[in-house]
């Protein structure tokens, strides 16, 4: 178990945090933005520190109020941030090995190979693409064995093809390598594809955690929920007939029907990426919640 019970004040948020999150799979960490959870997995990572209480991971004390703090090399837990944040002047198998304090070639092939990033041992982060860069990061933070793997958004930073690229190897990391991973996101649609565990900050407390589809189905969820359904129903239908970058967003509800504009990339003409406006009408979901698309 990981057991957190802190308090912090955040100029006008105090962050209080008391709870128990299972040592295993993933545990997505949402909430509105300004919820808190960035200075959560601060504070776990040792990169800030609680005004009181204790953090347990396992049974190691990682923070004591008064007694106990360990600094967080200490603490054994891998960081992935919102960009790689790479040594420019290292390659991709110098950045994979900083920081690691015993050479483990059978843990190094194993996290190459889950990444698919054999072929790019040899380069330079400024040849990477973003999805490229994100996955020699996530690498380095797993070569260096951790009880726990922090990620921050780890997709906000990617554009949606390489978002799509990224997400099966996540997937895959948490099982393959029995690593329980925290996931902080504002991204439902990444959470549903990814937890296991959900936990929701509001103004910096928590209101709901368990089981994904717990939280899911869960009154707290609700103002979410059918946004999320609705988005991802749309961009089904988009990528149909676009497999491009369907942008949606919600423009009016006016009691009978949801109103979604798209803003579509549509193929690329004579070298030039030509972009569609298109509006979304939903049916409501008591008449079948059935979809037009016009355009
Ligand atoms: N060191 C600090 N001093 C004062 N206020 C802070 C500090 N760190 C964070 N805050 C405030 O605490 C609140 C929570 O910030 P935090 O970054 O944890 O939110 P978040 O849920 O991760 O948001 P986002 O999704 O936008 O990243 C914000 O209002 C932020 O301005």
């Amino acid at each position: 178990m990981l057991s957190i019970n802190i308090e912090k004040r955040l100029g006008q948020l105090q962050l209080k945090v008391d709870t128990q999150l299972p040592l295993q799979g993933i545990t997505a960490v949402f909430g509105r933005s300004g919820a808190g959870k960035t200075s959560l997995v601060n504070l776990l990572g040792g990169l800030s520190t609680p005004d009181k209480g204790e953090i347990r991971l396992g049974d190691k004390l990682l923070y004591q109020q008064g007694k106990v703090n360990l600094p967080p090399e200490k603490r054994n837990i891998g960081y992935v941030f919102q960009e790689a944040r790479l040594f420019p002047h290292y390659s991709v198998k110098g950045n994979l090995n900083y920081g690691v304090r015993q050479d483990n070639p059978v843990l190094f092939n194993k996290v190459v190979q889950l990444l698919g990033i054999e072929k790019l041992l040899s380069r330079y982060p400024i040849t990477l693409s973003g999805g490229e860069k994100q996955r020699v990061a996530i690498g380095r933070a797993l070569l260096t064995s951790p009880d726990m793997l922090l990620m921050d958004e780890p997709l906000a930073s990617l554009d949606l093809p390489r978002k799509r690229e990224l997400l099966p190897y996540l997937q895959t990391l948490s099982q393959e390598l029995a690593l329980p991973i925290m996931y902080v996101s504002h991204s439902l649609d990444e959470i549903l594809q990814l937890a296991d565990y959900m936990l929701v900050l509001h103004q910096g407390n928590v209101i709901a955690q368990g089981a994904l589809s717990e939280v899911w189905n869960s009154e707290q969820m609700r103002p979410w929920v059918p946004m999320q359904e609705l988005s991802s129903l749309l961009s089904a239908k988009v990528a149909d007939r676009h497999p491009d970058y369907p942008m949606t967003r919600l423009v009016m509800d006016d009691g009978n029907h949801l109103w979604v504009s798209g803003h579509l990339a549509a193929t690329e003409k004579n070298s030039k990426y030509v972009f569609r406006q298109i509006m979304f009408q939903f049916a409501p979901r008591s008449q079948g919640g059935r979809v037009s698309v016009t355009y």
